[in-house]
């Protein structure tokens, strides 16, 4: 034993038998003495060893820790980097002080085992007394444990620096230890590793916590503009409802005493939508937009992250761009805080992957399709088909084949191989039934068996196929009043209609300014413009008197884009009053038409319509919204002139 701790151990009993002990301010170190002594049994005058677990033991222990530790590790390796050549080794234990990780300069292998500053070393404050790691566990709070701080007279050359890592419920879950063999004697030469070692934990610990919430969106919050994307220190995780799920240690302190589970808007006092809002391209994109003030005070610039776990894409093509921002969740993105728009985005959150099947009802134009998209882009189905179908726009000659599919040779005309109908398409996926009032009625008592059974019979098959579908069915028409005269089935009114959702028509719509925000935004984008749109031009779209569809709002925006110069849309762009419509729209006249709400498909040639659809090879929506109309209109009139597409191209709907 060297005088050196020979001193050190009467130094310990001095302490620890003396009154120092008894008062309360007595440092960190004095306390870990006397637990030592009265609750551990240590005796300082029989200095211990280090304790190294063998390796099974190890794995045990690791295995416990098996995610947390792949974060820890990244972050070990980091600070390892910085501080290896200072003579420095980093160390990492679980929650019983059992050393899982280590990083060390192989060169003192055999100095750094024998301290115990290596893989399995038990640094536990009852087996190791005061140190680093075991005093941390105890008082849960970043510590240094210099040289003659050690209770063991082994370790009294050591020195080491330590911090707590909690896991994402709160849970201390492992202690971050940087420490040296030999170093200063001042205990300030240890300042600056005390700094780096807080970093780190708490680097390590949001690691964690974005790994474990990697499937949820993530507000952080932080107070350096500009940092708040990589270092916001308040985090909250919380799911498509807004409801809180994880909370990292910055939050834990920020809301102290709050549980999880309630609406993020009640935890920031915020509206949801401008909860929303702040996905809008983040702060780094939108200098200062995103201010959040805290319940317990300050303000924190905000920034808004998806989640990371995506779906794979649907397999059918996109629709026409529909979504003010395609970070925000499917059926967030298609309302601001308009409250007939949240109660009902509300009810079709409650009914997403419930095996109820939805009507949507609305006025031509007002959105049913990209309600029927989010719902589907919201539910567990949407990496599988969603099939859009207007019952209103396939010859009642073709509907059945086209619906119920068919076998080779089974119906005069068909393709020599058969088709598989849409029905069967939108198997595990959804099926949109758009016009369902149209639907003839031999195919209603059809796709009633298909609803009740979860089976179709393509025409000339001999045994049916199960289908696993969720139907939504739209419509601008009374059903109702439909089943009262006899044209639509009871029976299949009830069974579409498990729930209906009503969505309002644009001037009833208390959400403009975002509607128009986000349709811009994703008209520019299609025209690869950076343009801006002035507030003069917005606050002439917000005080236009605007009927009911959504499609003229689009177009007057397409127009705008168009006509805008100098990288901005000016109010002299936005031309609302516009003469009616005639043949097919470019460029240069899209204005005739752009503002037109007349549905009346009399003014359009069947020369004229069909050029238009081949120029949009047969995209219904797309043309109907080149000329402004609403698909059904453009369905029947193709229907009233028996235009059909070729064979080999069959109508796109979206
Ligand atoms: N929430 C929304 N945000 C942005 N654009 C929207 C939104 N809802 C609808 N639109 C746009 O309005 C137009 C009409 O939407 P959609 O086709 O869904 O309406 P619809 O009610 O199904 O029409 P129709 O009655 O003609 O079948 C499309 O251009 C669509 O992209």
């Amino acid at each position: 034993m060297t005088s050196l701790q020979s001193r050190h151990i009467d130094n310990v009993y001095s302490i620890t038998t003396g009154a120092a002990l008894a008062d309360p301010a007595a440092s960190l170190v004095h306390k870990s003495w006397a637990r030592c002594v009265r609750d551990h049994g240590l005796d300082p005058s029989r200095p211990s060893p280090a304790r190294i677990l063998p390796a099974q033991e190890v794995r045990a222990h690791q295995q416990q820790l098996e995610h947390f530790l792949r974060a820890a590790r990244s972050g070990m390796e980091d600070i390892y980097r910085r501080v290896a050549d200072l003579g420095y080794m980093v160390l990492l234990t679980d929650a019983e002080g059992i050393t899982v990780d280590y990083i060390g300069n192989p060169a003192w292998d055999d100095q750094l085992r024998k301290a115990g500053l290596y893989l399995g070393a038990d640094w536990n404050e009852a087996h190791a007394g005061t140190c680093g790691v075991g005093t941390c566990l105890i008082e849960r709070q970043p510590m240094t444990c210099h040289q003659t701080e050690h209770f063991d007279a082994t370790h009294i050359a050591l020195t080491c620096t330590t911090a707590p890592l909690f896991d994402h419920s709160g849970k201390l879950t492992a202690i971050l230890d940087v420490s040296a063999l030999r170093s200063p004697e001042a205990r300030e030469s240890q300042h600056l590793v005390r700094h780096l070692v807080a970093i780190y934990a708490r680097m390590i610990e949001d690691a964690d916590f974005l790994r474990s919430f990697r499937g949820h969106w993530i507000l952080r919050l932080g107070s350096a503009f500009g940092l708040v994307d990589v270092a916001g220190e308040v985090m909250l995780a919380f799911d498509e409802g807004g409801t809180v799920v994880g909370a990292n240690g910055g939050a834990r302190q920020a809301f102290a005493g709050r549980a999880l589970g309630g609406a993020i808007s009640e935890w920031l006092h915020m509206p949801m939508d401008a909860i929303w809002r702040i996905g809008n391209g983040g702060a780094s994109a939108m200098p200062f937009a995103h201010t959040v003030l805290l319940p317990g005070g300050g303000e924190y610039h905000a920034s808004l992250l998806a989640p990371r776990v995506r779906r794979p894409s649907v397999a059918t093509p996109a629709a026409p761009a529909a979504r003010p921002n395609d970070r925000l969740p499917p059926l967030e993105r298609i309302a601001g805080d308009d409250p007939q728009m949240q109660k009902l985005l509300a009810q079709a959150r409650r009914l997403v992957d419930r095996g109820i099947h939805v009507l949507v009802e609305g006025e031509t134009g007002s959105g049913k399709e990209v309600l029927a998209r989010a719902l589907h882009g919201a539910s567990g189905r949407a990496a599988m088909p969603f099939v859009a179908v207007n019952c209103a726009a396939i010859p009642d000659s073709l509907i059945e084949s086209e619906l119920f599919g068919y076998t080779p040779g089974s119906f005069t005309g068909g393709r020599a191989k058969g088709m598989k109908g849409l029905i069967a398409q939108a198997d595990r996926g959804t099926l949109f039934l758009d016009e369902i009032g149209d639907m003839p009625m031999a195919l209603q008592t059809r796709l009633l068996r298909v609803l009740s059974e979860g089976e179709v019979l393509p025409l000339g098959a001999e045994s049916p196929q199960r289908v696993d579908i969720a139907v939504v069915a739209a419509t601008h028409r009374h059903l109702p009043g439909l089943v009262a005269s006899g044209r639509f089935r009871e029976d299949l009114y009830y069974r579409l209609c498990g729930a209906v959702l009503k969505l309002p028509p644009l001037r009833e719509r208390g959400d403009m300014r975002y509607l128009i925000e986000g349709m811009f935004n994703e008209e520019a984008a299609a025209m690869s413009s950076p343009v801006r749109l002035s507030e003069e031009a917005m606050q002439k779209l917000l005080a236009h008197d605007w009927p009911g569809n959504l499609r003229e709002l689009r177009n007057v925006l397409r127009l705008a884009l168009a006509l805008c110069s100098d990288g901005r849309v000016g109010v002299e762009d936005i031309q609302l009053q516009l003469p009616a419509r005639s043949g097919h729209v470019t460029p240069a006249n899209v204005a005739r038409v752009a503002a037109s709400s007349a549905d009346d498909p009399d003014g359009i040639a069947a020369t004229e319509l069909v050029e238009l659809l081949r120029r949009h090879r047969w995209h219904v929506a797309r043309a109907a919204d080149e000329l402004g109309l609403s698909r059904a209109t453009v369905y029947r009139h193709m229907k009233r002139h028996g235009i059909a597409p070729p064979r080999s191209r069959p109508l796109a709907d979206d």
